[in-house]
């Protein structure tokens, strides 16, 4: 039996505590908005809305983008043979090249093909080039002068951190050597007044997250790759991820760098400076340049307070005009406290379930929303998107949700969305889009696409950052087809450009999507871009084939 809509809330305020109580026309239930708090059941199965229990944080299921996330999965084929790319007149490796990479790196230099494979494919196991030396630098020293080195002799180079890029930018295209940033890996200072964390560019995010976490704070940033990607990594494709609506971009928090140049120059901007306005702020020209201007050896970044209180709602909407309305019933109710919306279709739903074995812990919806709030008062916090759920509940914009508080039901709902990558790369071939479009009509190229492929198709999907306006279209197929790909490209990207949209929202434009970046920005801009390009790199060797088109 459901009893979805005729429900209603009471609170109570009682020593101390929210004490919600829902009711309904057939069921009530009693619950407690802390773990701290006795929850009691009072009867009935069927009221939808349940209170998971407390505490902090959430920290990803989603674990670590391993390589052997596609084990058993047929090879890769070799970029140049599925796109049209021409390598570039740069050297080969010769032996002599490795011999001197031996020699500033003793022992971290890895020529072996097994090795090698890993880092020759991206995680989503779409691309992969042919690259035959792996170097390992613990030091900017080091990385400088191996730059130096393959400037010298006009080596290609492909910076590496965790790969888990969505544009095939973290991968060479032929046989660029990948340079590593695995073993620059340490925590340089940190700062418990002002939460400023300086650490080496090849950091992993939810390490850095545990650090800082023990100091009561957090990172700015969260993404589902938390476990595998490396600070330097995020830094370079300006990795927008689950907290951006909060905390906003790293153009904002990350406040100094230190970058080598493709000649070797080390460029020491590793200020710790909440102010610095003097002259041109150049950290932001490495920030979002996909290793194509500099490699970035070390970040220091601005960690905001860890929040006391964390809630989290997970609510299925009938709608998308709805979860619309949620968002902005969110924004005006919740106010500072909002730290995510995040939303996700029926068929997200459908193949984390299939593929992941997760459960779906609300009644069948088209549209599942998660609210996060992060605050300072448990209590006061809970009590405000107490209120939240029964007004969207009350006028029919939610039609089912659960919330929690406790740190493993917290981490259960975020799993639900943060895992939809994953569910998608055990689909088949996963064609991807990350679009920036005006909120109201987010979801109007998904409607529209599975119209157009039709059974060609596995499955349409579309979620993400509603907060951000940041659309994650994807389209699965059992095998990659250029045919497909033909009746998914320009178009998608031609729709985004009539919205004034983005091309790339947060993934940036890699190998893959450096062709349309015209959609998204004036020739103006473009041409800007490639004299960067070559006042940086005159010699065109870092990460080369990727971010800007192909010159006319
Ligand atoms: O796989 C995708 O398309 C999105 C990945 C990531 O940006 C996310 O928000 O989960
Ligand atoms: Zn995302």
């Amino acid at each position: 039996m459901s009893c979805k809509f005729n429900l209603y809330l009471l609170i109570y305020l009682r020593t101390g505590a929210v004490m919600l109580h829902l009711v309904s026309r057939c069921s009530a239930r009693l619950f407690w908005a802390s773990p701290r708090w006795r929850r009691t059941y009072t009867q009935g199965a069927s009221l939808r809305l349940k209170w998971l229990g407390c505490p902090h944080h959430r920290c990803s299921p989603l674990a670590c983008r391993e390589y052997s996330s596609a084990s058993g999965s047929p090879e890769v084929m070799l970029t140049p043979e599925r796109y049209p790319v021409q390598r570039l007149p740069f050297s080969t490796v010769s032996e002599e090249d490795v011999a001197a990479f031996e020699c500033i790196i003793p022992g971290r230099v890895v020529t072996d093909p097994e090795q090698l494979e890993a880092c020759n494919v991206d995680w989503l196991r779409s691309v992969r080039g042919s690259s035959k030396v792996l170097l390992r630098p613990q030091t900017s020293e080091e990385v400088s002068q191996i730059l130096r080195h393959c400037c010298k002799r006009n080596l290609a180079v492909n910076p590496q951190g965790g790969n888990t890029g969505m544009v095939g930018g973290s991968v060479p295209v032929f046989d660029e050597v990948i340079l590593s940033t695995a073993l620059m890996n340490k925590v340089i200072s940190f700062h418990d007044v002002s939460g400023i964390l300086v650490c080496q560019a090849g950091c992993v995010l939810e390490e850095l997250s545990r650090y800082v976490q023990e100091r009561d704070f957090i990172m700015p940033l969260d993404l589902g790759a938390k476990g595998s990607c490396h600070m330097g990594g995020n830094v370079a494709t300006n990795a927008g991820g689950l907290r951006f609506l909060r905390y906003g971009s790293l153009r904002g928090t990350v406040l100094g760098l230190e970058v080598v140049l493709a000649d070797g120059t080390i460029l020491n901007c590793l200020t710790s400076l909440r102010k610095d306005n003097t002259g041109y702020d150049l950290k932001q020209l490495f920030i979002g340049s996909e290793g194509t201007l500099g490699v970035i050896t070390a970040v220091s970044i601005l960690c905001p307070p860890r929040p006391k209180a964390v809630n989290v709602a997970f609510l299925g909407c009938p709608g998308f005009a709805e979860v619309l309305q949620t968002f902005s019933t969110c924004k005006g109710m919740l106010g500072e406290i909002l730290s995510a919306f995040e939303f996700m279709d029926a068929e997200c739903m459908h193949l984390v379930g299939q593929h992941l074995h997760l459960t779906n812990p609300v009644q069948e919806s088209p549209f599942y929303v998660l609210v996060e709030t992060s605050g300072s008062s448990a209590g006061h916090d809970a009590e405000k998107l107490t209120s939240v759920l029964e007004q969207v509940l009350n006028s029919g914009l939610v039609s089912d949700g659960t919330m929690a508080t406790d740190q493993k039901k917290v981490q259960m709902l975020w799993a639900l969305r943060e895992r939809i990558t994953e569910a998608l790369s055990r689909d088949g071939y996963v064609f991807k889009y990350d679009i920036s479009l005006p909120v109201e009509r987010l979801y109007d190229l998904v409607v529209d696409l599975r119209t157009r492929l039709g059974p060609r198709a596995k499955h349409v999907v579309g979620y993400g950052h509603l907060g951000d306006g940041n659309l994650h279209l994807n389209v699965t197929a059992e095998a990659f087809s250029q045919e497909l790909l033909g009746a998914l490209e320009p178009y998608v990207y031609a729709w985004t450009a009539e919205q004034r949209g983005s091309v790339s929202a947060e993934h940036g434009l890699g190998f893959k999507k450096k062709n349309v970046l015209h959609y998204s920005k004036p020739p103006e801009a473009v041409r800007l871009m490639q004299q960067l390009k070559g006042l940086l790199d005159p010699k065109g060797i870092l990460n080369p084939y990727k971010t800007l088109p192909v010159q006319a």
